[in-house]
Formats: C-alpha cells, sequence, structure tokens
C-alpha cells in the first residue's frame, strides 16, 4: 500500500563533496551531477559559492554549474552566507539559493564567522534580491540537537531560528543534525517545537548518520509529517567546521527504506546505485562498493 509521496533532496555534490580533503577535479563533480539528474531528483544542491580558503573543495562551484548537462525539471541549488556568494550563485545560473544558520552560537562563529543575528541580518538582503527575481530560498538550521562546541541545543532554539528564516521568506527549513547526536526522542522533541512555528510541508530533515541514527531519526521525522529529507548519494559528507561530524544518511539507504515503507519516491534504483558507486570512488579512502 502507498502511504504517499517524500522527496529527497540530494546535497551529495555539495555537503558530501565539501568535507574530502583530495582535490576532486572539477569534470568529476559534474560527472556525479549529470548521473544524479538521471536519478529522477527534483532538486540537486550542487554547488556552495562561500570563501575557498574556508572550503577549498567548492572553489570550483562556478565551473561546476556551467559545465552540467541540466535535465528538465530539475533544480540546481547553491549555498551563499552572504550577498557576495548570493551574486556569484546568480551568475553562475544557480535556481535556488541555500543560506545556512545555526541553532546555536559555537557553531555559527566556526562556520561563518557571524553570530546567530549577524548571519540573519546577512541573509535578509539575499531574500530581499532573491523576491524580486522570484528566485528560490531554502534555508538550513545546524546543531537542531547539538552543537559540538556549546553542547545540547534546546529545542526552543531550534524553532526561533527556523521561524525567523521562514518569515524571512524562505520556502522550506531543513533542520540539520550536524553531528548526528540525535535520538527520535530528542528529535520529536525538536520537531515538536519547530511544527508550532513553521508547518510542517515546510520542514525538511538533514540528519547526518555520525552515529548510526539517521534512519531511526527520519523514522521520528515521518511520524511527525515531514516528508522532505535531505540525502548524500554513497553517505559522502560532513561538515569541515563541525568536528566529528561524518556523513549524511546514504541516498540510496534512504531510498530504499522509504520504499520498503511504501512511500514513493520517483527515484530510479539502478541509477542511484550508478551514482553512488561514482560517490565511493571519489572519497578520499574510497571505500569498496556494496
Ligand atoms: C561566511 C564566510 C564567507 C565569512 O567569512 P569572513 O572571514 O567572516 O568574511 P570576510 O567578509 O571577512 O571575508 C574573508 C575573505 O573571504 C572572502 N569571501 C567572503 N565571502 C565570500 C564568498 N561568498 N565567496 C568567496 N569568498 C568570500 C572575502 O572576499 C575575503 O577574502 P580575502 O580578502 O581574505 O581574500 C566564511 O566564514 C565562509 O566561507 N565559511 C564557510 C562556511 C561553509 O561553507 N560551511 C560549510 C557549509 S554549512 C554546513 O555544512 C551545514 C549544513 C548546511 O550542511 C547543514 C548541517 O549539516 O547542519
Amino acid at each position: 500500500m502507498s502511504l504517499g509521496n517524500c522527496e529527497i533532496y540530494e546535497v551529495g555534490p555539495r555537503d558530501g563533496l565539501q568535507n574530502e580533503e583530495r582535490e576532486i577535479p572539477v569534470r568529476d563533480k559534474i560527472a556525479l551531477i549529470d548521473c544524479l539528474s538521471r536519478a529522477g531528483f527534483n532538486r540537486i544542491e550542487a554547488a556552495s559559492f562561500v570563501s575557498p580558503k574556508r572550503v577549498p573543495q567548492m572553489a570550483g562551484s562556478g565551473e561546476v554549474l556551467a559545465g552540467i548537462s541540466r535535465a528538465a525539471g530539475v533544480r540546481y541549488a547553491a549555498l551563499a552566507p552572504n550577498m557576495q556568494g548570493y551574486r556569484d550563485a546568480c551568475r553562475a545560473g544557480a535556481d535556488e539559493i541555500a543560506i545556512f544558520a545555526s541553532a546555536s552560537e559555537g557553531f555559527s562563529k566556526a562556520n561563518i564567522n557571524a553570530s546567530i543575528a549577524e548571519s540573519l541580518e546577512r541573509f535578509a538582503p539575499i531574500l530581499e534580491e532573491a523576491r524580486h527575481i522570484d528566485l528560490p530560498v531554502r534555508g538550513y538550521v545546524s546543531c537542531v540537537v547539538a552543537c559540538p562546541y556549546d553542547g545540547a541545543v534546546a529545542p526552543a532554539q531550534v524553532a526561533e531560528v527556523a521561524d525567523k528564516l521562514f518569515a524571512m521568506g524562505c520556502y522550506e527549513v531543513s533542520l540539520g543534525d550536524t553531528i548526528g547526536a540525535g535520538t527520535p526522542d530528542s528529535v520529536a522533541r525538536m520537531l515538536l517545537a519547530v511544527r508550532d512555528v513553521v508547518p510542517v510541508g515546510r520542514l525538511a530533515g538533514h540528519f547526518h548518520d555520525t552515529n548510526g541514527r539517521a534512519i531511526e531519526n527520519i523514522d521520528a521525522a515521518l511520524s511527525l509529517g515531514v516528508r522532505v529529507f535531505d540525502a548524500a548519494v554513497g553517505g559522502l559528507g560532513g561538515c569541515p567546521f563541525a568536528p566529528g561530524a561524518s556523513g549524511n544518511v546514504a541516498t540510496e539507504t534512504l531510498a530504499r527504506h522509504l520504499a520498503a515503507l511504501g512511500y514513493e519516491t520517483g527515484l530510479d534504483p539502478e541509477v542511484i546505485a550508478e551514482a553512488a558507486a561514482l560517490a565511493r570512488s571519489m572519497r578520499t579512502q574510497p571505500e569498496p562498493a556494496q
């Protein structure tokens, strides 16, 4: 019996690759995105216009967006931390922008060298300009359960930042368990608080699998009505500013799990397997094919 649709938002080419130490050639990133473009995703996070000194792996983002073969109906997203990043992303032809805030001050400072309040001030003109050209902006809240610098994060703090991003015009707010500290209980407590201020249909879950609980946490989020989940093909990833954070939940694992539960993702498992093999081959320490 079908339980309806669930969307996987593919973040492998950005959240996945940004943490790899080995320099990955632009042509390899393009090949991965082109493969993912055949898999049936609506949205693929393909690029990040941040400081190349802070995240060297994302330095070729403009060339990546210029080189991909765009598939009809797929939106290619790019991260932008400030107006400079926003303008670069627009010039490169990003179809949507992702801004990224944190629920904890420690991570905000380490990640983007700004307090939470300062980061929201930086994002305001992005939302303003994007609104004029009908460019969708997605908002991230990181550290929704715990922060590698400040420890446990209260659900009310997450709700406050999610509320602000939504009120500023983000069409969707993705809730990031950046260091995979969540449990089904802590994720549910956090979501209950956030659901009070942002409609659940505008929320997405972004679960890193550091402690092997991403799937359980996704189940908790599903039971509270979340139907969009970020995932990285091959389980790539992590954040350079969150020590110990490992990859996102793997797209192929999540797609299988959702299908077994009865949700439709519209993804082609064979193409996903092909992309996962490609992604794994790009790892600094490549893993054997599964
Ligand atoms: C945010 C900044 C830029 C502030 O950086 P800053 O040092 O405060 O900024 P600044 O304005 O003083 O600029 C410093 C230098 O960066 C340059 N710069 C300034 N802006 C840009 C830009 N847009 N693109 C390219 N260069 C830029 C600027 O031109 C200058 O260059 P310099 O004069 O030294 O040669 C910096 O701290 C940064 O780039 N941080 C990296 C943040 C990042 O990419 N983090 C990883 C992604 S977030 C994440 O992974 C979490 C998430 C989203 O996946 C969800 C989850 O799991 O929780």
